[in-house]
C-alpha cells in the first residue's frame, strides 16, 4: 500500500480564538484498565482515551484473561482470570505503557506470553523490564537482546520483596512495579539506584491511583515506594481529559497571540500536561480560570525560555516548536531520556527544525534552538504523534509546512487532524 500524502497543515495570520474538550489522558487510562485487571470486581471507566496505545492496553488485557467491554464513553472492565494457562502474543505496538506495564502481569499468571510491537519498540528501552522481572525470579527469555521481542514464563506467583531498579531511562519502569505489586506475595519495597528519574508526576499519578483503590504505599523517602500487598479495590472512575495533548491547542494560542479555552482542566492532578499553565506564563503568555475551564491567553510576542523539563519530558517537542517562533533563542534540558522515547526525540527535533531553516544544537541532555525565519517542507514525524504536534504549532506560522505521517497522532488522539483544521483554520 502507498503511504498517504503529507498534509498541508493550516496556516493561520490571525489570532486563533477557540475552545477544545480533548479527549480522555493516556496515562491515566491506561492505569486505570491496569488497576481493572487485578481488581477484586468489576470496574467502569468513563470517558477513556480510546485510541490506539489504550486499544492496545486493552487488547493485551483481554488476552492476559480480563474483560474489556466497551460501550461508547463507558468501559467495563472484568479482572485478570489468572487460572487461563493458554500461551499468549501481546502486541505493544510503540505504547511504552504497554511494553513496560503489561509483563509484570504476565508474570502473575502460569503461562508464557511473547511480547513484541512496532520496529521501534524493538528499540526502546526494555533492559530494566526484563532485569527486574528476573531479580523477582520470573523466567524471562529474550536471547540477550535486552530489548523486544521477549517471552514472560509466569508461574502464577510473584514473591516480591525487596528490589532495585535503575529508572533513569524511563518512571515507566517504577510504575510498571508498582502497578503489579499490590498482587505480589510480599508487596514491594522498591528502590530506584543510578540517575535521577524522569517524569516523577507519573511515578506520583501510579502511587496516587493505588491509594484509591485502598492499596497502602508509602513514599515517604525519595527514590523508594514500600507497597504492601493485598485486594486491589474494583473502583468506577471517570477518566480526566489528557493534559498533555490540550498543550498542542493550547499551544496554538501562544503561536498566534491568541485565546484557547480547554475545558473540563481539573483543579488537581497528577498530570505532567498540568505544566502548560507555568509554560505559557514562561513564554509570555497567561491563563485564567474559568469556572470547570482553563483559559491559555497568547502574548504580544514568544519570550524564549530556559527550562528544565525533566519532570515534563512528553511536553518537549511542542515546547519546541513554540521556542522555534519565539523572538529570543532557548534552551531545553534535563530531557536525555527522550532519546528512548517513540523516537529519538532531540535528533528528531533537531533535524526537522532545521530542515525548515531553523538553528538547532542537540545538547547531551537537551536542545538549543536559535529562532530563524522559517520555510515549508515536509515535516518528517517518524512515527511520533508528539513530533506531529509540533508540526502543527509550526505550520500555524510557517506557510507550505507539509507533515508527512499526520496519522501518527492516533497513537493518542483519534482524528487529531480534522479536529485542528476545523478549530485553527
Ligand atoms: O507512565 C506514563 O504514563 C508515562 C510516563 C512518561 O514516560 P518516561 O518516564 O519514559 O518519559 C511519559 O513520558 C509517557 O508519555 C507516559
Ligand atoms: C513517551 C510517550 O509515550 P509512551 O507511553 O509510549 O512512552 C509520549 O506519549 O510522549
Amino acid at each position: 500500500m502507498n503511504a498517504p500524502l503529507p498534509w498541508l497543515a493550516p496556516t493561520r495570520d490571525t489570532p486563533v480564538d477557540a475552545q477544545v474538550l480533548v479527549p480522555g489522558s493516556k496515562s491515566l487510562t491506561n492505569r486505570a484498565l491496569v488497576l481493572a485487571a487485578l481488581a477484586d470486581g468489576p470496574s467502569t471507566l468513563t470517558r477513556p482515551l480510546g485510541s490506539r496505545d489504550t486499544q492496545l492496553m486493552a487488547a493485551a488485557l483481554t488476552s492476559l484473561g480480563a474483560q474489556v467491554e466497551k460501550d461508547g464513553m463507558t468501559w467495563r472492565v472484568t479482572p485478570l482470570d489468572r487460572t487461563s494457562t493458554a500461551p499468549v502474543s501481546v502486541d505493544c505496538g510503540l505504547a511504552g505503557t504497554v511494553m513496560r506495564f503489561v509483563p509484570p502481569l504476565a508474570a502473575l499468571r502460569s503461562a508464557p506470553a511473547t511480547f513484541d510491537g512496532d520496529p521501534h519498540a524493538r528499540r526502546r528501552p526494555m533492559g530494566q523490564t526484563i532485569a527486574t522481572l528476573r531479580a523477582l525470579g520470573v523466567e524471562v527469555d529474550d536471547e540477550g537482546r535486552g530489548a523486544l521481542p521477549f517471552v514472560v514464563r509466569g508461574t502464577g506467583v510473584v514473591e516480591g520483596g525487596p528490589l532495585e531498579v535503575d529508572a533513569s531511562a524511563s518512571s515507566q519502569f517504577v510504575s510498571a512495579l508498582l502497578l503489579a505489586a499490590p498482587a505480589f506475595a510480599n508487596g514491594l519495597d522498591l528502590r530506584h539506584v543510578g540517575a535521577t528519574l524522569p517524569s516523577l508526576p507519573h511515578v506520583e499519578m501510579t502511587v496516587h491511583e493505588l491509594r484509591r483503590r485502598g492499596v497502602e504505599v508509602d513514599d515517604s523517602t525519595p527514590d523508594r515506594w514500600v507497597v504492601a500487598p493485598g485486594p486491589i479495590r474494583a473502583l468506577d472512575v471517570e477518566i480526566e481529559p489528557d493534559l498533555s495533548n490540550a498543550g498542542v491547542f493550547v499551544a496554538a494560542a501562544v503561536a498566534t497571540g491568541g485565546r484557547m479555552r480547554v475545558r473540563g482542566w481539573p483543579e488537581r492532578t497528577q498530570q505532567a500536561g498540568d505544566a502548560w499553565r507555568a509554560l505559557v506564563e514562561a513564554f509570555g503568555g497567561s491563563v485564567e480560570r474559568d469556572g470547570a475551564d482553563l483559559v491559555f491567553h497568547g502574548g504580544s510576542s514568544i519570550q524564549g525560555v530556559d527550562l528544565d523539563l525533566h519532570d515534563v519530558g512528553e511536553l518537549t517537542p511542542v515546547v519546541a516548536a513554540l521556542a522555534a517562533l519565539a523572538d529570543g533563542p532557548s534552551r531545553l534540558r534535563g530531557v536525555a531520556h527522550l532519546r528512548g522515547h517513540e523516537t529519538d526525540r532531540l535528533a528528531a527535533l533537531a533535524t526537522e527544525l532545521n530542515r525548515l531553516g531553523g538553528d538547532v544544537t542537540e545538547t547531551e541532555d537537551g536542545l538549543e534552538i536559535r529562532p530563524r525565519p522559517l520555510h515549508g517542507a515536509i515535516f518528517e514525524t517518524y512515527d511520533d504523534h508528539r513530533m506531529a504536534h509540533a508540526a502543527v504549532v509550526l505550520a500555524l506560522r510557517v506557510p507550505e509546512l507539509f507533515v508527512e505521517n499526520v496519522s501518527t497522532t492516533v497513537k493518542t488522539y483519534p482524528n487529531f487532524a480534522p479536529v485542528w483544521e476545523r478549530l485553527v483554520a
